[in-house]
C-alpha cells in the first residue's frame, strides 16, 4: 500500500537557500516563455469569498522537462494576521506525471514567500542595470520579509528601507531581519532615491506615485490580490517599461491596465533568454510579479526530491 507523502513547512525551511532556488526559478521563467507544450500552465482560477474578503486560488501546471505535475491550492485572507495566522496559506499537490496519481502534499507557505522573492530577484538582475545601493520595501508582511532577504542576499544593497501602514509591524519585521534596516513614516520618503522598490501590500489604492520614483529605478510589484495593479499609480505605469511573469495570466489579472491602454512589453523569460531586451532609454522598469504555478511546481519538486532521497 502506498501513502501520500506529507512534507511540512519545517522540512521546506531546511531545504531552501537563495543561491540554489534563484537559478531554479530563473529556469522555470524561461521554460514558461517557450510556448511548445512541454511546460503547461493555464491562467489560475480565482474564487472570491466576499464576506471574508478572502480569495481561493487553484494553480495547476505541468513540466515535461522536470517530469512533474502539480497544483497549488492557496488562500488569501488578509484578516488572518489579526488572529496570528499568515494571510496567505498554501499547499502544493504533486502528482505522478505518468499516471496522475497523487504522491505528495507539500506545505507551501514558505515556498510561496520564497519563490515569489526569487522571481523578483531574477527580474531585478535582468531588467535593472543601474546601481543597487538603496532598496525600498513597501509593506512589512511575509512577502516584504522574503523580498528583503532575497534582494539583500543577491545584490548586497547598502541600505534597506521599510515603510508600512502601521509602524509597529515594520519594527517587528526589522527586528527579524539579519541586517540593519531604516524605517520610514512616509512611503514617499522611503522610496526617494531608491534604486529598487518592492510593493508587497494589500493596498487597494496606489501607495507608489510616479513623481516619487527616481529615473532609472526598478519596481517589483507583488501585492494586492486579484486586482493586481492597485499598488502603483496609473501615471507610474504610463512612464515605465512593464514586463510580467506570464502573459496569459496578465491578460486576465492585469486586464484593468491593458484596458487603460497600458502596454505589457513581454514576459520576463523572453528577456532572460535574450529574445527581447529592455531598451536603455526607459524611464523606469516594472516587473509585475503575479506569481505563477510553474514556480511552485519546480520548487515543490526540488523539495520532494530532497525528501525522498532522505528516505532511501
Ligand atoms: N505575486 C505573488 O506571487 C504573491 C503575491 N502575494 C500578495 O502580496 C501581498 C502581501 O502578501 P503577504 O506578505 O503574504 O501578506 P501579509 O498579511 O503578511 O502582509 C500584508 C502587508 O500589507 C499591508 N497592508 C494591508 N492593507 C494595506 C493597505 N490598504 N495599504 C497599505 N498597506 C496595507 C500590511 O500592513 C502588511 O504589511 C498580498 O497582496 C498578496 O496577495 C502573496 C503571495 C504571492
Ligand atoms: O501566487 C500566489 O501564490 C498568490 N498570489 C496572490 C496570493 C497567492
Amino acid at each position: 500500500m502506498s501513502f501520500v507523502k506529507l512534507i511540512s513547512d519545517d522540512f521546506v525551511k531546511n531545504c531552501l537557500e537563495w543561491k540554489t532556488l534563484v537559478p531554479v526559478i530563473e529556469k522555470s521563467l524561461v521554460d514558461i516563455s517557450i510556448k511548445n507544450k512541454s511546460t503547461i500552465q493555464p491562467a489560475r482560477l480565482f474564487m472570491d469569498i466576499p464576506d471574508k474578503q478572502g480569495l481561493f486560488l487553484a494553480m495547476p501546471s505541468y513540466s515535461e522537462n522536470d517530469h512533474a505535475l502539480a497544483c497549488k491550492l492557496v488562500t488569501s485572507f488578509p484578516q488572518n494576521k489579526s488572529i496570528g495566522i499568515p494571510s496567505v496559506l498554501a499547499n502544493i499537490l504533486l502528482f505522478d506525471p505518468i499516471t496522475g496519481k497523487i504522491k505528495a502534499i507539500v506545505e507551501a507557505n514558505r515556498i510561496t514567500a520564497w519563490r515569489t522573492a526569487a522571481a523578483s530577484a531574477v527580474a531585478t538582475k535582468c531588467m535593472h542595470k543601474g546601481s543597487k545601493d538603496i532598496l525600498a520595501i513597501l509593506g512589512a508582511g511575509t512577502q516584504a520579509e522574503s523580498h528583503a532577504l532575497a534582494l539583500k542576499e543577491m545584490f548586497d544593497f547598502k541600505e534597506v528601507r521599510i515603510w508600512n501602514r502601521t509602524r509597529e509591524r515594520a519594527k517587528i519585521l526589522a527586528s527579524k531581519l539579519p541586517f540593519e534596516c531604516t524605517l520610514f513614516e512616509s512611503n514617499e520618503e522611503c522610496v526617494k532615491d531608491a534604486d529598487v522598490i518592492c510593493t508587497a501590500t494589500y493596498a487597494k489604492e496606489p501607495i507608489l506615485q510616479d513623481t516619487w520614483v527616481k529615473e532609472g529605478a526598478h519596481i517589483n510589484a507583488i501585492g494586492a490580490g486579484q486586482n493586481h495593479h492597485s499598488e502603483l499609480s496609473e501615471a507610474l505605469y504610463r512612464k515605465s517599461y512593464l514586463v510580467v511573469d506570464h502573459m496569459e495570466s496578465a491578460e486576465k489579472e492585469l486586464a484593468g491596465l491593458t484596458q487603460m491602454g497600458i502596454d505589457i512589453k513581454g514576459e520576463i523569460g523572453n528577456y532572460l533568454n535574450s529574445s527581447k531586451t529592455v531598451p536603455e532609454d526607459v524611464t523606469c522598469t516594472i516587473f509585475h510579479n503575479l506569481g505563477i504555478a510553474i514556480e511552485d511546481l519546480v520548487t515543490a519538486n526540488f523539495i520532494y526530491n530532497k525528501f525522498t532521497k532522505g528516505q532511501k
